[in-house]
């Protein structure tokens, strides 16, 4: 599924700037040309966020290519990845979260989002723009794109936010709740939101991989080691529904935690 989306300006929330903050420049990256799965897993650990880059996607099927080509690159690259985190965390099969994508049943999807320019900003000393409000991902995991304009922050585990270096050329891979989940919160959810740009449009282009509706979704055996589970056993179907039903900015991973 395709869904295009375009905020309003009404939409849009004004928010006390935390000081504008420059691009970070200690976000994790993996080179797919040379892997090592450690390096995902530790990504995922720390931030719950990483850039992938030497993909082995060419510019071509990014920039020209039919829609359907594109996702379906973007897909196999999540299969990929998912495999090498599987890999890096030592737990068999190698396709434990993969098949949750690789399901003709699973509930991905494929968003782009456009944040118009707001040159209304400028008059707005002092205040940044929400574009998209701040939140976690759902599924298992998301893999982003955008243009070369920045807007994308990240949620640091001391609770700073800090900007994601714009680049067009690479993925950026978000840990979503599922993944918290699968691990017993070894991996979290990264909080991210989306500020306005006063000048330029920003366009970005992303793969929510999800698991089939009626999936039974609890912590990995492999993982838990004698630990006790920390969540409920829910479907993904459950999840969602609940989620959908509640404020995006609420923590609805907990929906999920045994109290
Ligand atoms: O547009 C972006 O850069 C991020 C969008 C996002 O977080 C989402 O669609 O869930
Ligand atoms: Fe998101």
């Amino acid at each position: 599924m395709e869904v295009f989306s375009k905020p309003s300006f009404d939409q849009l929330t004004l928010m006390q700037s935390c000081k504008t903050t420059c691009p970070f420049s200690g976000l994790p990256v993996v080179d797919l040309s040379m892997p090592h799965s450690e390096t995902i897993v530790k990504a995922c650990e720390e931030f719950g966020f990483f850039k992938v880059i030497n993909h082995g996607i060419p510019m071509e099927v990014i920039n020209r290519s039919d829609m359907r080509d594109y996702v379906s690159a973007v897909r196999i690259l999540a299969y990929e990845v998912l495999e090498l985190l599987a890999e890096g965390l030592k737990i068999q099969p190698k396709d434990v979260f993969s098949k949750l994508l690789r399901d003709e049943n699973s509930d991905s999807f494929f968003r782009i989002n456009h944040y118009p320019p707001c040159p209304e900003l400028q008059g707005l000393n002092g205040l940044d723009l929400i574009g998209f409000g701040e939140h976690t991902d759902p599924q298992l995991i998301s893999v982003l794109r955008s243009n070369n304009v920045e807007g994308l922050q990240i949620c640091l585990k001391d609770g700073n936010w800090v900007s994601v270096p714009a680049d067009e050329k690479s993925f950026f891979f978000i840990v979503g709740d599922i993944m918290q989940v699968m691990t017993n919160g070894r991996f979290k959810s990264v909080k991210h939101r989306v500020l306005a740009n006063s000048f330029k449009s920003r366009i970005s282009m992303t793969y929510f991989g999800g698991p089939p509706l009626n999936k039974l979704i609890s912590p990995l055996q492999s993982l838990l080691e004698g630990e006790e589970s920390l969540y409920k056993e829910l479907t993904w179907g459950d999840y969602i529904g609940a989620a959908l039903m509640s404020n995006m900015v609420d923590n609805r991973i907990s929906l999920f935690e045994k109290k």
